[in-house]
Formats: structure tokens, sequence, C-alpha cells
């Protein structure tokens, strides 16, 4: 997607570790106008397929998936949690997940009245890097008996390896924007192509 490589461009840095700062736009201070966009993009690129659910996983996947929402006819928007909550009742999935930029084990939480298995879900997320979120969202899905149909991604670190291995899976995986390399010492991002 042109415009969300131009704001990556424009305003994003490369930080040592292999980490790419947006948070102009994307997971901090938040564009909603460009989430709309993507949101679109999405919606075209998955145009084929049936979508009840929409699931991301806190913190910053939230905005996000919910703009894209209002482009699948606003299905409604799960995000798991990371935590445990006095808010959280019932019986719930979990799992556990490697945070990439806390870099520390969480726990990801979804109530089971939230997932069922008549679901088609599309997994929304901000970054892909070594798939370690996705892996749980999927896992919790299995465990629900939901489906996924597919997964929309922001920004996929593509050196990182996460998202091929999900293709060569066989999931449905539209980023879009794939950074194939980024040097923190130049500044230079490139994108796969
Ligand atoms: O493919 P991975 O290696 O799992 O990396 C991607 C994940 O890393 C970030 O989450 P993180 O917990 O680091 O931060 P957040 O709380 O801002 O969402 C990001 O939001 C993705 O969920
Ligand atoms: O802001 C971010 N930059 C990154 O490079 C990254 N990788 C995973 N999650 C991330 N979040």
């Amino acid at each position: 997607m042109q415009e969300l490589e131009e704001r990556i461009q424009a305003e994003g840095t490369v930080k040592v570790g292999d980490v790419l700062k947006v948070d102009a736009f994307l997971n901090h201070q938040c564009d909603v106008r460009l989430f709309d966009h993507m949101g679109a993009a999405w919606a075209e690129h998955f145009a084929g397929k049936t979508i009840t659910k929409i699931l991301t996983i806190e913190a910053s996947g939230i905005g996000i998936a919910c703009c894209a929402a209002h482009h699948f006819g606003d299905v409604p928007v799960v995000f798991a949690k990371k935590a445990q909550s006095i808010n959280l009742d019932g019986d719930q999935y979990t799992t556990t997940v490697y945070s990439f930029t806390k870099q520390k084990e969480f726990p990801v939480i979804v109530s089971k009245k939230y997932l069922n298995p008549g679901d088609h879900v599309l997994l929304i997320d901000d970054f892909l890097a070594n798939g370690k979120a996705l892996r749980g969202l999927i896992e919790l899905c299995e465990k629900a008996g939901a489906t996924v149909e597919g997964i929309g991604i922001a920004v996929e670190k593509g050196f990182q390896g996460g998202g091929d291995k999900l293709r060569e899976e066989g999931y449905d995986v539209d980023s879009l924007a794939i950074v194939e390399s980024m040097d923190p010492e130049t500044g230079k991002i490139e994108f796969r192509r």
C-alpha cells in the first residue's frame, strides 16, 4: 500500500534490535484516516471471504481493528487481553505470547463468550515480526473451533520470517507494507516488491 509505505519512509525511524518506530501515526498517535484506508485495502483483499468477527491483541491492534471493522459490515471486534482482570469472568480461552517490544511472556486471554465455533475470523494487527502474537491468536481460534479466514497486517518485517512461515502453512496473510531490510545506522528502509 503506497500510502503506508510513504508514511513509513517519511516518519519511521529504525532502531537497533530490529525495531521500526512508527508511533507518530500507527501505534501511539493514531492516524484514523490512514487506518480507514488500511481497512479498505484489507476489505478489497478479503472480498471473497465471509468474515463474522475480527480478532486482535492488545494494545496496538485495537484501534486498527476497529477502523477496519467498518469495511467488513461492522462485525464485532474482539481483542485478546494480556492480563487477568476482575472484569474478566466465566470461562476463557488462554495461551501465552512473548511480546516483541516488552520482551517478556504475557498471558493471552479471550472470554469463551466472544469466540465461537461458528466464527469466521479475520486476525488484524499492527506489526508482524516473528509471528508470536499471531500464533497466540490462531491457538485461541483453534481452541474455540473458530475458522481463521485471513490475516491483515499493517507492517510486516519480512526479514524476521514470521509472515512467510504462516504463508507456507497456507494462511492468507495480507501485509500492507513488507519491510525487506532496514538499517539503524543509515536509516534506510527497503520494501519487498
Ligand atoms: O510477530 P511478533 O514477533 O509477535 O511481533 C508482533 C507483535 O508485537 C507487538 O506487540 P507488543 O506486545 O510488542 O506491543 P503492543 O502492546 O504495542 O501491541 C505488535 O503489536 C504485535 O502484536
Ligand atoms: O512499534 C513496533 N515496531 C516494531 O519493529 C515491532 N515489531 C513487533 N512489534 C513492533 N512494534
